[in-house]
């Protein structure tokens, strides 16, 4: 292993040891020096070189992966995880806090921005920016996030997409936007032929537990009790289980969640009224796979997901995302997209701290580039 030089000590050379995919890198490189050749140390790649380029080592921490970040605390401790951060550094990705009290223009330079706020202050000052700075990646734009955030919108394309392939079918329920007075709920239903029960969610996601106050209807009296702009859904039986299938880039990761259980239709006429109920997906706590049966536990096919998330990714503009999708009980391949969710909770997805840095190092790839004499 050559070492050439001593990264310790040179102004922002946090670098002395760099793990990257298990091999150890000595950061080396002479401060001043025209070139900073950084030495893999490990087995399987021994002797290859990195140059960073730029005047000496200090042109090698503006050349880190800056991500400018601007989220709720909230989200800040959900998803800032320790082991993020320190992965993150280790591959030469730093975090950077947005100052909301200085013009976004005034801070950086970012590679990218990263963001989850609802108000219209940011979007505005988020999108002049975008227009100032082409070059810096926004996840994701906000005119994307918008679609997902109108519970009407957010399922269109799927709808459009209508994919079907020797994997499976993937649809969404049938469903009624009602803005309509209460009282004229039960005919626009019944125009609709919409079959009960019906899940009833707020039109508009607004970031708040607003958003997520959804109940189930079972018979059209008690649709009067209702408080449009909502998004009236049938509910399709499945098991009690929803998938919920993360979207980083071109990762695709699928976890099982719990969900309502089936309902009996043919005891429709005892069961009445309004019943709101908990977010019982949300929680980290998987579906427990032993009380399940096979094939409701079953995973959807992962060439079908993958399929369904890479024609998303196109179609809603987005790259960080999750989909709810459910399968119909009694069928093996019917699935239904039921939500879709912008920035939701990576916190919770296997490996996310591996998944996330690899997908923000290939948005800028040229951050570090293999030496043509290395070649
Ligand atoms: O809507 P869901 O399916 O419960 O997913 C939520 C949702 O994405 C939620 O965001 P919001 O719709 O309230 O803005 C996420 O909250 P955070 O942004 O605070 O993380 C939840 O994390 C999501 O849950 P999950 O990751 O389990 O899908
Ligand atoms: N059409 C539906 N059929 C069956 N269950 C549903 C349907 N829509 C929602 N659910 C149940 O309600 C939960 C929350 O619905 P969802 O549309 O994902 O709202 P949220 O954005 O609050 O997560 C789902 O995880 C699922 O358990
Ligand atoms: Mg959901
Ligand atoms: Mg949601």
């Amino acid at each position: 292993m050559k070492v050439i030089g001593d990264l310790t000590g040179v102004r922002g050379a946090e670098m002395d040891e760099v793990v990257v995919e298990e091999t150890i890198v000595v950061g080396s490189a002479v401060a001043g020096a025209e070139e900073a050749t950084v030495v893999f140390a490990g087995s399987d790649v021994a002797d290859e070189n990195w140059v960073i380029p730029g005047s000496g080592v200090a042109a090698e921490s503006e050349r880190r992966v800056v991500v400018g970040f601007a989220l709720t605390k909230k989200k800040v401790n959900s998803f800032m995880q320790p082991k993020l951060l320190s992965l993150a550094r280790k591959k030469g990705i730093f975090f950077v806090e947005i100052d909301f009290n200085r013009p976004l223009s005034e801070q950086g330079p970012f590679d990218v921005i990263l963001h989850k706020l609802t108000d219209e202050e940011w979007r505005h000052s988020l999108e002049g920016f975008q227009e100032e700075h082409p070059e810096v990646t926004v996840l994701d734009p906000p005119y994307a996030i918008q679609n997902v955030y109108n519970r009407k919108s957010m399922l269109e394309e799927v709808a459009a997409l209508n994919l079907s392939n020797s994997y499976g079918k993937v649809g969404v329920p049938m469903q009624l936007v009602v803005t309509c007075d209460p009282s004229s709920i039960a005919m626009e239903v019944e125009k609709a032929g919409l079959a009960f029960p019906i899940v009833a969610k707020p039109l508009v996601i607004d970031g708040t537990a607003k958003g997520h106050e959804l109940s189930l209807g079972f018979d059209q009296a008690s649709l009067s009790l209702l408080d449009p702009p909502l998004v009236l859904q049938e509910f399709v039986n499945h098991g009690g289980v929803v998938f919920k299938v993360y979207i980083v880039g071109d990762a695709v990761k699928a976890v099982r969640r719990k969900s309502l259980p089936n309902v009996d239709r043919r005891n429709l006429g005892n069961t009445e009224g309004i019943i709101p109920f908990p977010r019982v997906s949300c929680a980290a706590a998987p579906a427990d796979e032993a009380n399940l049966e096979p094939g409701v536990a079953e995973f959807p096919p992962t060439a079908l997901l993958e399929s369904l998330a890479k024609e998303l990714c196109c179609r809603l503009g987005l790259r960080l995302f999750n989909i709810d999708i459910i399968r119909k009980y009694g069928t093996r391949d019917q699935f239904y997209v039921i939500d879709i969710n912008y920035f939701p909770g990576f916190g919770k997805m296997p490996e996310y701290e591996h998944i996330f840095t690899d997908f923000l190092l290939k948005l800028v790839p040229n951050k570090y580039m293999k030496h043509p004499a290395c070649a």
